[in-house]
């Protein structure tokens, strides 16, 4: 009930000279900082938080200190609780003090991934030779765990190697002593650790206290064109298309062919489904014809791809050894390699490289070339200068990486290119020559100047939109003249000529010679950057709001409660009743359902915040009336969730 006598306990309104706000300052001395009880430490002690920070200081302190735990503690659940806010025509209604005490919500379990989806594993087929088996050398306390990414993100997984923001001090070791220098912290990625992510309880970094999660602030980029009636209900959502992709990707991940004649288990991976378009055995690439195939691994339950060589049989134990150092290629350019072992599995004797999955990628001959010679031709349109510049930076970054870890792609071809997204390309296949091919009597650095040329050829060709154009290099390269500018013809002219011993031709040498372009890529990238961010910040609010709706319908309608007098139809249960009206089942001057999204996501972040905003809440019977602020709404939801959540607590 809204009592005149006292005062209105608004604290955003007040002036900094308020006394009470000086005793709250005075109080956080005695109050254990929040950081401290959830992460252990508070890595702003010494920065200037309020709050005490030795937990047995606060222990001894004398006993009218516990009092200060009350509806003045300057804790980050606003905890102002008296019967000032609400009033009713019918009957008084108080809220207990009890709520202030009520927990955050907190899910209950969370079951482990790899617990519900892994089958454990069967070692009925075990290969014959491994990665595994053959330890390698590895310098320096090399962590493996730290450059193997399970699934491919984006950035090469660097995401797991313990990321380095250069504006926070870190609160742990970024990683081992003398780790491989190779795993370079992305400065551009998040601390992974979630200690800046979560609540921010201390009164520091220039928040203010509440936190006002109800204020929205739309991140750019915008659309410079529309106007506010223009705008609709998908701009506060991921766009759709966008969704559209992440969800077809998941069902891909996620698909299954029952009845298959694959084998049901190939070492430690299960689920086999084919990607290969085709059923034609090629063995142009390899020697030996190759087949892809989607599967889970048994080990950690993530979905990977397997390439298998059909009829391969291992001959020195040291060939296989050579994926070790390609599992060490962490980049963005390049399909991670993890594992490769021999298997019987398919009545044959194969070799079976396991790499990152890539849900609904295309290779470039599929998409720029009509597939593997298939539809040669098909009209293919013309590759916009802009795209080959961006695949040039691409693969140039993916090489760097390759060769600077002392090894050659050795296959630089269309059809063993990923697409994984838009204008976003892999190499993809590599290490495995290094197996099959292991005998070779070529240096490394001609093999790394090989590369170089079969970059050159691959722009020609797809330049030219024909996988046979190498065929005729005279013809190909007027045509590339013709359709591009000097710039990209020169630079691909020197690739091409990368294998003449005039001059140091190195892919180091290459870079420098495209900087310009590289610049070009990297802007457009961190525009597509600024674009996610800004889609992902429109879905930040529904985890919340999906969270706060759970808990309202556990609390509403409870039928067990129905004649319980004490649950649904008094007290703070009732509010919770008729605000659930107030939100959902508003009706218009005609009576008509209103359904606007904006009323309801203003009320459930009202909500969330606890804002000291009243709203008039009537019955559906007309007979009672509330102004009850939504700090008092707030509260009620707490606690009757905390009293549903400890059954002792139950009134009956
Ligand atoms: N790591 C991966 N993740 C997802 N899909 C992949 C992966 N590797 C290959 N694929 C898909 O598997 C299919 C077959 O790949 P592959 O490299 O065998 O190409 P191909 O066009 O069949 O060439 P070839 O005729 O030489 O075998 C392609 O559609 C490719 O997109």
């Amino acid at each position: 009930m809204a009592s005149a006598g006292k005062p209105n306990l608004d604290d955003s309104r007040r002036s900094m000279g308020s006394p009470k706000l000086k005793a709250r300052v005075e109080n956080a001395k005695d109050t254990l900082c929040r950081n401290v009880t959830i992460y252990g430490r508070c890595r702003y002690e010494d920065k200037g938080c309020a709050f005490n920070h030795d937990p047995h200081r606060l222990n001894s302190a004398d006993s009218a200190n516990k009092k200060r735990f009350n509806v003045d503690s300057p804790s980050f659940t606003p905890s102002l609780l008296s019967s000032n806010g609400s009033s009713t025509t019918k009957k008084p209604t108080t809220i207990s003090p009890k709520a202030v005490s009520a927990a955050p919500f907190q899910p209950k379990t969370v079951a482990s991934r790899s617990n519900t989806s892994t089958p454990a594993r069967q070692d009925v087929l075990a290969a014959d030779w491994t990665v595994a088996d053959v330890q390698e050398f590895v310098p320096q306390g090399f962590d493996a765990s730290h450059v193997a990414p399970l699934q491919g993100n984006g950035n090469g997984g660097l995401a797991s190697a313990g990321p380095f923001d250069p504006f926070v001090a870190p609160s742990t070791p970024l990683g081992t002593p003398g780790a491989v220098s190779q795993v370079q912290p992305n400065p551009y990625s998040h601390d992974p650790t979630g200690t800046l992510g979560g609540a921010f309880f201390a009164n520091q970094g220039g928040f203010q206290q509440p936190v006002q999660y109800h204020l929205y602030a739309p991140i750019g980029p915008h659309s410079q064109n529309t106007l506010g009636y223009q705008k609709n209900v998908h701009d506060l959502f991921l766009p759709n298309d966008f969704r559209e992709e992440l969800q077809k990707k998941a069902a891909a991940t996620l698909q299954t062919l029952p009845n298959t004649q694959l084998p049901a288990q190939v070492d430690y991976f299960h689920s086999l489904v084919p990607l290969d378009l085709t059923h034609q055995k090629n063995a142009t690439t390899f020697g030996f014809p190759s087949w892809v195939y989607k599967a889970q691994s048994s080990k950690d339950g993530n979905f990977y791809a397997l390439r298998r060589l059909e009829g391969f049989r291992l001959t020195n134990e040291k060939a296989i050894r050579s994926v070790q150092a390609w599992k060490r290629v962490c980049n963005g350019s390049v399909v991670t390699v993890h594992d490769a072992f021999t298997s019987r599995s398919f009545q044959d004797s194969s070799l079976i490289f396991v790499t990152d999955y890539h849900p609904l990628s295309k290779t470039l001959a599929e998409q720029h070339l009509g597939g593997n010679n298939r539809f040669q031709g098909r009209h293919n349109p013309h590759i916009p200068e802009q795209v080959l510049w961006s695949y040039i930076t691409q693969i140039a970054n993916g090489l760097k990486a390759i060769h600077s870890n002392g090894l050659a792609a050795r296959i630089i071809d269309a059809s063993k290119i990923l697409l994984t997204g838009k204008n976003r390309v892999r190499l993809n296949a590599c290490a495995i020559l290094d197996v099959v091919q292991f005998d070779t009597q070529r240096t490394i650095t001609d093999l790394q100047r090989q590369d170089l040329v079969n970059f050159g050829q691959l722009i020609v060709t797809l330049g030219a939109n024909s996988p046979t154009v190498m065929h005729n290099p005279t013809k190909s390269m007027e045509h590339f003249t013709r359709a591009y500018s000097p710039q990209l013809k020169n630079s691909v002219f020197w690739l091409l000529g990368a294998l003449q011993k005039d001059q140091e031709r190195n892919i180091d040498v290459f870079i420098t010679g495209i900087s310009s372009q590289l610049m070009s890529t990297f802007d457009s990238a961190l525009h597509l950057d600024d674009q996610l961010t800004s889609d992902l910040s429109r879905e930040l609010e529904n985890g919340r709001i999906v969270r706060l709706m759970t808990k309202l319908n556990f609390v509403n309608e409870r039928p067990e409660y129905e004649h319980d007098r004490q649950w649904s139809e008094n007290g703070e249960r009732y509010f919770l009743k008729i605000f659930r009206d107030y939100v959902f089942h508003q009706v218009d001057a005609q009576g008509d359902p209103v359904t606007d999204l904006g009323h309801v996501l203003a009320c459930l972040n009202k909500l969330d915040a606890g804002t000291d905003e009243k709203i008039t809440l009537v019955s559906r019977d007309e007979q009672s009336c509330f102004i009850v602020s939504y700090k008092e709404l707030k509260k009620a939801l707490e606690s009757s969730f905390q009293a549903l959540s400890k059954p002792t607590r139950r009134m009956h």
